[in-house]
């Protein structure tokens, strides 16, 4: 069972960045990979009009959702496809979501996450503030959804600094979390490892870290590292910066054992089975 992270530095070309995804992720299934999780914003970084590529993408016309089908398909992989803008379900105007969608391996859409966390924050004098809530909706659901790797759990990027989803998507069942990710630098040199190691460790499974690691347009900087993180702690796979396809295997069994030796979630006092349920309302 091996796993897959693609590491990128995406730009705002669309179409360089699907040609530069396909490279990297003809690798990873020359490496066996089963699965493969796409970087946060692989397909565009630092475009003013994302409203529009989603409303593209839901209306048929824009090239992602196809790109994504045909790859998951010709290379036989499930594919996490990192986010990309889309519409809320039901809801063609306005705000798009950060989504991530599961595709299977003969190109079918399994599963959509909404990032459930925004990005509003002020990073530094130099990286400036984040209003991602300005352009974007956030999602309201936790998702889990088995593939022929394990129950994957599905969060994004800033998702990263609130372990309770977390909880909730162990309680739900995963044992792979995948964490499509833009870390800025300043913050990721600070919390990127520990963070993704702390929810590992927590909830028993593996984390797959799929980072943005380069220069994107307009200067933007992002700290990269992406990881695969094993139930353990243990960073298993990893690379700094730049383009990369990642992958490691799933010991199962070792995983499993390492979950009876010892039980997390038996000797958990609080419990948040509001969230469980799928739902945070
Ligand atoms: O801006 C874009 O082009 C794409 N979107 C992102 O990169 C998102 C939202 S702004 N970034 C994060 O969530 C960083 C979180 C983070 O860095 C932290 O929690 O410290």
């Amino acid at each position: 069972m091996t796993l897959a992270v693609i590491q990128m530095a995406s730009q705002a070309d669309i179409a360089t960045n699907l040609a530069t995804a396909t490279r990297l992720l003809e690798q990873a299934a020359v490496a066996g990979a089963k699965l493969a999780v796409l970087p946060e914003n692989f397909a565009a970084m630092g475009r003013s009009d994302l409203a529009r590529v989603g409303r593209d993408e839901a209306e048929g016309v824009g090239p992602i959702l196809p790109w994504l089908a045909r790859t998951a398909s010709e290379l036989g992989l499930w594919l996490v496809g990192g986010t990309l803008p889309l519409p809320p379900d039901g809801q063609p105007q306005g705000k798009v979501c950060a989504c991530s969608l599961l595709i299977d391996d003969k190109g079918q859409r399994v599963a959509r996450y909404d990032k459930l966390h925004l990005f509003d924050a002020e990073v530094s004098d130099a990286q400036g503030r984040y209003r991602e809530s300005d352009s974007y909706a956030a999602g309201d659901r936790i998702v889990v959804a088995d593939t022929p790797v394990g129950r994957l759990g599905m969060t994004v990027c800033y998702d990263l600094r609130f372990p309770d989803l977390y909880t909730a998507l162990r309680l739900a069942g995963a044992e792979l979390i995948s964490a499509p990710s833009a870390f800025t630098r300043v913050t990721g040199r600070a919390h990127w490892e520990i963070l993704i190691r702390a929810r590992a460790i927590e909830t028993q499974c593996y984390m797959l870290a799929a980072a943005q690691g380069g220069e994107h347009p307009g200067g933007r900087l992002t700290h990269g590292h992406s990881a695969i993180v094993d139930f353990w702690g243990q960073v298993v796979a990893e690379r700094d910066e730049g383009e990369v396809a990642l992958s490691a295997e799933r010991d199962v069994a070792a995983q499993q054992a390492a979950r009876e030796r010892m039980p997390l979630s038996r000797h958990r006092r609080f419990s948040a089975p509001r969230m469980a349920s799928g739902t945070l309302e």
